[in-house]
């Protein structure tokens, strides 16, 4: 049976592109089916939107961080800052696109749903291919409480013309806290709405006990334990009932409550497309309870984080895989997480938390960052980190919430996927004074 294509991806964002385009260049033929922007949601309205409004916030705190060697008030301004945004991501698509052309990938726009094992639809037209990933992503997930149409996602936060005057945010994760670190910083009187105690439940807790601590220091109102029940609309903006009878009025709000797999509408029911509500199921080789269907990215239940490198990763395992240049399982490394909050949180591996349930295998030792002369440079004056160590005193953790934060981190990460010893160390000449240089010397 011969096909139009080897290989057809559903969705074009890093779960995609990573891997279709070196596979595409090694001869293999390719589709790529999307129906928005081509890329998804890391370049459009992910990561790379939010590190750029991110930037002025960062300056902004480092200047603050020197007084009084620097003194004198910046002022962020919101419209700018947006304008500036558009002016780095708006190209990107095509970009993507044009890198996906230039190795002869199809990119077919339009809504795709599967019609059998070996066929996608879009629309009337059907593309008939060998193998299928699905590469769907994720939706935000939307408060289900009367008024939640009042409410907003973190897309139009991204493209808000005007910064409101009083924000609330609901959810404590990812997306709730940097977004609160943004709008606190250009100016909006910001409330974040906690349904529990705890934020950044995967983080170490005293280290985001600090970035909380600084968000409220900055002036942003935390309510813990506390469940918005309904949002009706005032002749200024939005007033929130909660269960506590804090009645909060908003000039806009911002649902960052999670996101959710994309898996509906996709034809996986008809064919046995197994997936849960974590998202699609697969096996070790990516590989969905249909043989020749395979997921990569956010759309797939997995216990990584949903991130742009962990797609990154299993995009380009899949290319090994179609290229016949591999047949063993993938083999996730340690993969880093950060938050863009101020101050910073990044960490890999082992965690405190599983350090301390095993003190017969691992050891952790901290340190205080204004300790580190270094840090004393940018008169950094808060920020803890704490390293793992297993028996042989090798690192396999660590954890730190400092404004450099994720530069530690992404520092650290070769010694802890490639287990290095003393003598691997040892064979280190880094560049000095830098932060990486700081880095390392705590080993
Ligand atoms: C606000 C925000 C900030 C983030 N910040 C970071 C960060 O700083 N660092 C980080 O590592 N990660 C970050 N992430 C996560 C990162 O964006 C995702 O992990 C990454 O984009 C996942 O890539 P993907 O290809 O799996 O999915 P996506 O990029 O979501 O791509 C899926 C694509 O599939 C398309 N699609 C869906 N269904 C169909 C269909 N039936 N037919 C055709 N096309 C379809 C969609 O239109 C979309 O373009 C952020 C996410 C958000 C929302
Ligand atoms: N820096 C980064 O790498 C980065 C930044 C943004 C987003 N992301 C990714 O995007 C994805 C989504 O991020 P997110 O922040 O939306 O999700 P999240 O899972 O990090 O946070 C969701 C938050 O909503 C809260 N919540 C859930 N249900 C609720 C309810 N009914 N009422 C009130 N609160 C509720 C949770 O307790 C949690 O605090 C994640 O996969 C994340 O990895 C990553």
């Amino acid at each position: 049976m011969t096909y139009q294509y080897d290989v057809l991806y559903l969705g074009s964002g890093h779960g995609t592109f990573d891997g279709a385009i070196p596979l595409a260049s090694k001869g293999v033929k390719v589709g790529v089916i999307e129906e928005g922007l081509i890329g998804g949601t890391c370049p459009n309205r992910g990561c790379n939107a939010k590190i750029t409004l991110d930037a002025p916030v960062a300056v902004q705190r480092q200047l603050a961080a020197l007084n009084p060697v620097l003194t004198g008030q910046t002022q962020l301004h919101w419209d700018a800052s947006l304008a500036h945004k558009n002016a780095v991501i708006d190209g990107l698509p095509a970009m993507i696109g044009g890198l996906l052309k230039s190795v002869g990938v199809d990119v077919i726009n339009g809504r795709g749903r599967l019609a059998d094992a070996h066929t996608i639809a879009v629309g009337e037209t059907t593309y008939t291919t060998d193998k299928i990933v699905l590469a769907t992503g994720l939706h935000p997930h939307r408060l289900a409480i009367p008024g939640q149409e009042l409410l907003h996602d973190s897309t139009d936060f991204l493209a808000l013309p005007e910064m409101p005057k009083h924000l609330v945010v609901i959810g404590g994760g990812y997306i709730a806290l940097e977004f609160a670190t943004i709008a606190n910083a250009a100016g909006s009187n910001v409330t974040v709405v906690l349904h529990g105690d705890q934020a950044l439940r995967s983080f170490h807790q005293p280290f985001v006990e600090q970035v909380l601590r600084e968000l409220t220091a900055q002036g942003v109102t935390l309510l813990r334990n506390t469940s918005v029940e309904a949002a009706t609309a005032t002749a200024t903006g939005v007033q929130l009932t909660t269960n506590t009878g804090t009645v909060l009025d908003a000039d806009w709000v911002l649902d960052a409550t999670g996101r959710l797999p994309n898996t509906a509408n996709l034809g996986l029911e008809d064919l046995g497309v197994a997936y849960t509500a974590n998202g699609i199921t697969v096996n070790d080789h990516l590989q969905t309870s249909v043989p020749n269907i395979y997921a990569s990215g956010d759309v797939i239940d997995k216990t990584q984080p949903r991130l742009t490198p962990t797609a990154i990763f299993e995009s380009t395992y899949l290319m090994h895989l179609f290229a016949d240049e591999t047949t063993a399982p993938i083999d996730y490394p340690a993969i880093p997480t950060t938050t863009f909050t101020s101050p910073r949180l990044a960490q890999v591996g082992v965690t405190v938390a599983e350090a301390q349930a095993h003190p017969d295998q691992y050891t952790v030792e901290t340190h205080h960052i204004p300790d580190d002369w270094y840090r004393q440079v940018g008169q950094e004056t808060g920020g803890d980190n704490a390293l793992i160590f297993d028996r042989d005193h090798r690192l396999v953790g660590a954890t730190e919430v400092s404004d450099q934060a994720p530069d530690v981190i992404n520092t650290l990460l070769p010694a802890i996927v490639f287990h290095y010893g003393p003598a691997e160390l040892e064979r280190l000449v880094y560049l000095f004074p830098t932060i990486g240089a700081s880095a390392w010397g705590q080993l």
